[in-house]
C-alpha cells in the first residue's frame, strides 16, 4: 500500500546540509495502523511528508497505491492525493471557518456539488460525534473535538490512507484514549490505511498492529508490535518499550544475589495464553523450584500481553527440559543474563 525503497532525504539550507532520512526501507500493508515511533530529530515528519509529496525523496522511491507520485502528472497527482488524508498535532482548522466549513474544505477544492458536500459533512459530523457543533468555529471547540474535526476533514474526499503526524500529541491522556479509539473504528469500518507518527509507545501500544523504531534517519527495528514488545532488539526500541512495559529484576533481588549466579527467564505471554496455569504445571512435571520475582499484564489492541520474570533453581538436566516445554508450548521465553 506504501512502499519506502531506499529513501533519502536531504535538506539544504544556506548554512547547512542535513541527512533527515539516510535510506529507508519500509512497507505498509493495507489495512495496517503502522506506527512509526522515535525521538525528536529521528526523521519521523520527514518519512510522513513524503507519502503526500508534502516532502519530495532526494533518492529513493516512495509507492502509493502501486505508483510512484513523483511521476505522476499535476492532474493524475491531484487524483491520487484525494485518496490520501492527514491529521495534524495542531489540527490545523481554520480559525476563521465554521467547523462546516473546514470540514467542507477539500470538496469544495475538488468541486463536489453542494448539495453532496452537505450530505457528507453531516455524514461525518455524525461519524465524528460533533452533529451539534457544525455552525461552531475551532476555537469554541477543546483540543479533542478540534481532533475531530480534523479526522472529519481528512476523511471527507473518501481516502484508502490516513497519515497521522502526532495526532495525539496536544492532547491529555483521556482525550488522547478517545481519539485512539475512533482511528481504530476508521481502520475497522472504512477499511483506510493508517500510517501515525509518534513519540510515545502508549499510542503504539494502543492501536498498532506493526511498528518501525527511527533513529538518526535511519529504521533500527521494526515488525509485529507483539514481537516488538516481547523480544525488543535495540537499545533504543528497549528504552521505549519499557515505557509501557515494566518488566525489570527488580533491584532488591539483584542486590541480594552476591557472587551467585542466577537463573533468570523472562517469560512473555500473549492472548489466552496469559491465563495458561504455566508455573504449577512446570513445577509438578519437573524437579525445579520457580520463584516470581515480577509479573505484571498489560493490554496490547486489546490482547492480554503479560511478562513474567522468574528465578529457577533445581538440577541442570531438569532445568534445560523445563526451558524446552516452555518454548514447545509456544510461549516465549528468554534467559535474562545477570552477573553474580
Ligand atoms: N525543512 C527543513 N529544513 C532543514 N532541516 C530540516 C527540515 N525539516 C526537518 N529538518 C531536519 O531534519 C531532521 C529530521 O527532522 P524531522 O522533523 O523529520 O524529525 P522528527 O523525528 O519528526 O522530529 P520532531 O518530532 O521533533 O518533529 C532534523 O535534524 C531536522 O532539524
Amino acid at each position: 500500500m506504501i512502499e519506502f525503497q531506499h529513501v533519502k532525504k536531504v535538506y539544504e539550507t544556506k548554512k547547512q546540509t542535513v541527512e533527515a532520512l539516510k535510506g529507508i526501507d519500509l512497507t505498509v500493508e493495507k489495512g495496517d495502523i503502522f506506527g512509526v515511533v522515535g525521538y525528536s530529530g529521528a526523521g519521523k515528519s520527514t518519512l510522513i511528508r513524503l507519502v503526500n509529496l508534502l516532502e519530495h525523496p532526494s533518492e529513493g522511491r516512495v509507492i502509493v497505491g502501486g505508483k510512484e507520485l513523483t511521476s505522476l502528472n499535476p492532474k493524475e497527482l491531484r487524483a491520487e492525493k484525494k485518496k490520501i488524508g492527514m491529521i495534524f498535532q495542531h489540527f490545523n482548522l481554520l480559525n476563521s471557518k465554521t467547523v462546516f466549513d473546514n470540514i467542507a474544505m477539500p470538496l469544495v477544492l475538488s468541486g463536489t456539488p453542494s448539495r453532496e458536500i452537505k450530505d457528507r459533512v453531516g455524514e461525518l459530523l455524525e461519524f465524528v460525534g460533533l452533529s451539534s457543533k457544525a455552525k461552531s468555529y475551532p476555537e469554541q471547540l477543546s483540543g479533542g473535538q478540534k481532533q475531530r474535526i480534523g479526522i472529519a476533514r481528512a476523511l471527507a474526499t473518501n481516502p484508502s490512507i490516513l497519515l497521522c503526524d502526532e495526532a495525539t500529541s496536544a492532547l491529555d491522556p483521556q482525550t488522547t484514549s478517545a481519539v485512539l479509539q475512533l482511528l481504530k473504528k476508521i481502520n475497522k469500518e472504512y477499511d483506510i490505511t493508517i500510517l501515525l507518527i509518534t513519540h510515545e509507545m502508549s499510542v503504539i501500544r494502543e492501536i498498532c498492529n506493526k511498528v518501525a523504531v527511527m533513529e538518526g534517519g535511519y529504521v533500527v527495528e521494526q515488525g509485529s508490535v507483539f514481537e516488538v514488545f516481547a523480544k525488543p532488539q535495540t537499545e533504543i526500541a528497549k528504552n521505549f518499550v519499557r515505557t509501557v512495559i515494566h518488566d525489570e529484576i527488580p533491584q532488591s533481588f539483584l542486590k541480594r544475589i552476591g557472587t551467585h549466579v542466577p537463573i533468570i527467564w523472562k517469560i512473555n505471554f500473549i492472548g489466552t495464553t496469559s491465563g495458561t496455569p504455566l508455573l504449577s504445571t512446570i513445577s509438578k512435571k519437573y524437579d525445579v523450584h520457580l520463584s516470581v520475582l515480577s509479573a505484571n499484564i498489560s493490554e496490547i489492541q486489546e490482547t492480554p500481553f503479560g511478562n513474567l520474570i522468574i528465578e529457577v533453581t533445581g538440577d541442570k538436566q531438569e532445568v534445560a527440559e523445563a526451558y524446552q516445554y516452555i518454548k514447545d508450548e509456544g510461549i516465549l521465553v528468554q534467559e535474562v543474563q545477570v552477573n553474580g
